[in-house]
């Protein structure tokens, strides 16, 4: 499917999105999901997750604001999402910061994500290699992750997605680049955290290859449109949600700033 099939799809079938994401990002995932075309739903509860995954189109589970009880959901709701069938994407948030982070990440990775999208520095992180990230903001370049992406992808099976000025996906054979976007999006917290609820809508009605491709294309042309009428941060993040809205999915029937690898 190319990216403006994908769109299409997304804004006829308005899939359900099971996101389990943080604090932080809660308002913002759900409100560009909604921007986008699809219906999230943000749904936590350890004794609810299971049932809700199967009515989901597609799940994301984020680990930026974990506690027990969160990590318990977390588990549930990737084993039922395997069970069901449902493709669910894995936003390792720092995980490299603390044992505690690093330990949750990689049993959720034997979980089966079908999609892994982190900054450079968290996707480094997750095959062993140095980085210069402290926290939840990368501190590396996608140039210098693009190895251990296609690593990780060959290794898990799975896509990986690799965020910063120019992105990178994967799926350890095929990988593309996707430029666009401007430098404000990183200075907003939770953009990465929205991209993988978005990631996750668009998983769902499309394979997680092209899905990634096409979420990241659509942030990219989002984040073009709004920087030409944002003043700093703040108006970005409206105009960012008023640009998303506004797409079509002609406006991506060139795939501008797609690079098939
Ligand atoms: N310097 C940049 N220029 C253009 N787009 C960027 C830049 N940094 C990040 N982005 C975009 O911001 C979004 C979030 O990516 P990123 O900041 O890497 O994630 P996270 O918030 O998880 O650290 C992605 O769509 C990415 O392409
Ligand atoms: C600031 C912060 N602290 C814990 S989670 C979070 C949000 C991180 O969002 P993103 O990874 O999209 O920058
Ligand atoms: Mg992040």
């Amino acid at each position: 499917m190319t990216t403006d099939q994908i769109l299409a799809t997304l804004q006829t079938q308005k899939p359900l999105v099971h996101c389990i994401t943080n604090y932080v990002a809660m308002n913002i995932a759900a409100n560009v999901v909604l921007a986008a075309g699809a219906s999230p739903a943000m749904v936590h509860a350890e004794d609810e997750v299971a049932d809700f995954v199967p009515i989901a189109g597609a799940l994301t589970i984020n680990i930026g604001t974990l506690s027990p009880a969160w990590v318990s959901a977390m588990q549930k709701a990737a084993d039922a999402a395997r069970a069901a069938g449902k493709p669910w994407v894995l936003d390792p948030v720092a995980h490299f910061a603390t044992p505690y982070r690093g330990e949750v990440v990689q049993d959720l990775i034997g979980r089966g994500p079908a999609i892994i999208r982190g900054n450079a520095s968290e996707i480094m992180a997750l095959r062993g290699a140095a980085t210069a990230g402290k926290g939840v903001d990368s501190g590396d370049s996608v140039a210098d992750a693009e190895a251990a992406a296609i690593a990780l992808a060959k290794a898990q099976g799975c896509v990986v997605a690799v965020t910063g000025e120019v992105d990178f996906v994967t799926d350890g054979t095929r990988s593309a680049r996707i430029s666009g976007g401007t430098e404000i999006m990183p200075m907003i917290t939770a953009m990465g955290c929205s991209l993988t609820a978005l990631m996750g809508g668009l998983a769902a009605v499309a394979p997680a290859f092209e899905a990634a491709v096409a979420a990241l294309a659509l942030f990219a042309e989002a984040g073009n449109r709004a920087a030409r009428t944002a003043g700093g941060p703040g108006s970005f993040q409206v105009a960012f949600l008023d640009a998303l809205s506004q797409i079509k999915p002609e406006d991506l029937a060139d795939d501008a700033g797609v690079q098939w690898l």
